[in-house]
């Protein structure tokens, strides 16, 4: 096994021993540089720990004839978990009650100020995937309606499509983004589509930071025109700009939606199997390309 990630300088290493190597492990957030790949003239399969790729050019990968496979399915639950303790939390201002009865603010203070019901809301689904559909399946639970905004409707769930995203936006009171990053869905959530969901409105993130126009939603609530964020991931990862962190209406996770104990194992295993699937039979089980 050759440690890449110990190397100063990957690419220098990969010059040196690269050839020969025939499968390559890496991460969604670590990714993978086209500019490595000329080095590793052997390379098979990449098997990545994570369902988002957007940091690796599957395209490039095809055409060099690797086969990608990427660790899915085994974190939806955990994922929507996640979304869903967000929308949660910050409708009912968890952290900010927490923060109050810790302080000792309660006893001088007073009432903590009145939150958000979820029971019986509009919730909008970005990306009605495997996760999209577990958050919506947990959602259902507490009497939310559930919309879902994809770029086709799917003709095997009953929850109403909505092909523009801004009346989805418009319509819902916590929009829940869980559709793939890269630059199909670079700032697909715009300003006009935070506009439209509004002061009424949650955004809850827990796709991509790329899929939010950032700047937008923090101007807008800055201005009053958004109600509320709940957001996993970023824009420039680990870097969370000082005026979300300082917004009394934004609730923050660092990139944790798959992060218990279960679940990375399984996604771990499946990066093993995926890796052993391929030189037993030349496929991987989870295949991007
Ligand atoms: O698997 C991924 O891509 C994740 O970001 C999980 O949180």
């Amino acid at each position: 096994m050759l440690a890449l990630w110990e190397q100063a300088d990957p690419q220098a290493f990969l010059a040196e021993h690269g050839t020969g190597v025939r499968g390559l492990v890496t991460t969604a957030g670590h990714g993978l540089k086209n500019e490595w790949l000329d080095s590793l003239p052997d390379l098979g399969v990449v098997s990545s720990f994570g369902v988002g790729y957007d940091t690796i050019d599957a395209g490039e990968l095809k055409k060099r004839g690797i086969q990608l496979g990427n660790t899915p399915d085994v974190l939806n639950a955990c994922v929507a978990d996640l979304a869903v303790c967000l929308l949660l939390g910050s409708a009912r201002q968890l952290v900010w009650g927490d923060r109050y009865v810790r302080e000792g603010r309660w006893p001088v203070e007073g009432q903590f100020p009145l939150a958000q019901s979820v029971s019986g809301k509009n919730v909008g689904i970005v990306g009605l995937g495997g996760i999209g559909i577990e958050v919506a399946r947990r959602l259902a639970g507490f009497d939310c309606q559930i919309h879902y905004h994809n770029r086709k409707a799917r003709d095997d769930v009953s929850y109403g499509y909505e092909a523009s995203l801004t009346a989805l936006a418009e319509w819902a009171d916590y929009l829940v983004l869980t559709c793939v990053g890269g630059p199909s869905t670079h700032h697909l959530i715009s300003r006009e589509v935070l506009l439209a969901l509004g002061r009424k409105g949650t955004v809850v993130n827990v796709s991509r930071g790329t899929v939010i126009d950032e700047t937008a939603m923090i101007e807008l609530l800055q201005q009053d025109k958004l109600g509320f964020a709940a957001l996993d991931v970023f824009e420039h990862e680990p870097d969370v700009p000082p005026a979300l962190r300082e917004h009394a209406r934004v609730t923050l996770m660092p990139h944790s939606a798959s992060a218990t104990v279960e679940t990375r194992l399984k996604m771990s295993q499946r990066v093993i199997d995926n890796l052993d699937r391929f030189f037993e039979t030349g496929q991987v089980i989870s295949r991007v390309v």
